[in-house]
């Protein structure tokens, strides 16, 4: 049986950033030397925020430098709008954090979805997937895209990605990436990796914080209940780590385990 799950509390967002950093350039590092770039998947929500953070900070070392042109950012759900709609994720990424790279920073590849099929969720989900096909080399050759890390959000409902729960979109088992269109959270149509595809990764991270979180993460970590993070963390064990600060966990009996990579 797999390790279990990481879970990382700080008192603060900004005890927690640091350390954020130092796991996503760990991972950065090992998917150069696996395959000489770094496959990374994010997520909409709160995420992009705390992720700037950790990431526009300075360096305190050699070792602790963001090599953002070896970067291959993908995005784990993206809803059906345009990319400059207030709703797009890609659009908040964009705006937290790519537009604010510094000036003659070398710049990621990234893999916005393709808008000209927004009028057609299974085709805007199909067209993504082929992003990652060509990317991750063909699907005959490859069974499921292997990202060297993700890095998700969980919705005070227990959602990550577009992956809700209930839906059935949980049972999808061929898909790389699919279209929802009757997502409970706005906007309805989305399209979102799906569970094989998340639990496939090298790592996955999870970042939540705030009291808002605590009741879902309760039930997450002490139920499981079926919730969509607790399926991502019973797929993965140990290459799953929680970045949590305590006000999201205060109550939950989870063993907490101090930081190190
Ligand atoms: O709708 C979404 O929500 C989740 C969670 O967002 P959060 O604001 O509660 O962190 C997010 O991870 C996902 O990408 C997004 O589309």
């Amino acid at each position: 049986m797999s390790k279990p799950t990481n879970l990382y509390s700080f008192p603060s967002v900004d005890a927690l950033a640091p350390a954020l950093r130092a796991y996503v350039i760990y991972c950065q590092e090992a998917g150069i030397t696996r395959h000489g770039v770094f496959k990374v998947a994010v997520s909409g929500g709160s995420l992009p925020k705390t992720l700037a953070q950790a990431l526009l900070a300075p360096p305190t070392s050699e070792n602790d430098t963001v090599k953002w042109d070896k970067w291959e950012i993908f995005f784990a759900d993206e809803r059906a709008v345009p990319l400059d709609h207030p709703d797009s994720n890609y659009g908040l990424l964009k705006a937290e954090l790519l537009d604010k790279l510094p000036a003659g920073t070398p710049q990621p590849v990234v893999h916005p979805i393709d808008v000209e099929y927004l009028d057609d969720p299974q085709e805007l989900a199909d067209q993504y997937e082929q992003v990652l096909v060509r990317s991750f080399a063909s699907r005959d050759s490859v069974k499921l895209p292997i990202f060297d890390l993700l890095l998700l959000g969980c919705g005070p409902d227990g959602h990550t990605c577009s992956l809700f729960p209930g839906h059935e979109l949980l049972r999808e088992t061929s898909a790389w990436v699919a279209p929802i269109e009757d997502s409970p959270k706005p906007p309805p149509v989305r399209i979102t990796l799906t569970l094989p595809v998340v639990t496939h990764a090298v790592k996955v991270a999870f970042v939540a914080t705030g009291a808002g979180k605590k009741e879902i993460l309760k039930d997450i970590f002490e139920e499981g209940k079926g919730l969509p993070c607790a399926l991502v963390n019973q797929g993965t064990g140990e290459r799953c780590s929680w970045f949590v600060d305590n006000a999201a966990v205060e109550g939950v009996s989870y063993p907490r385990r101090p930081f190190s990579l």
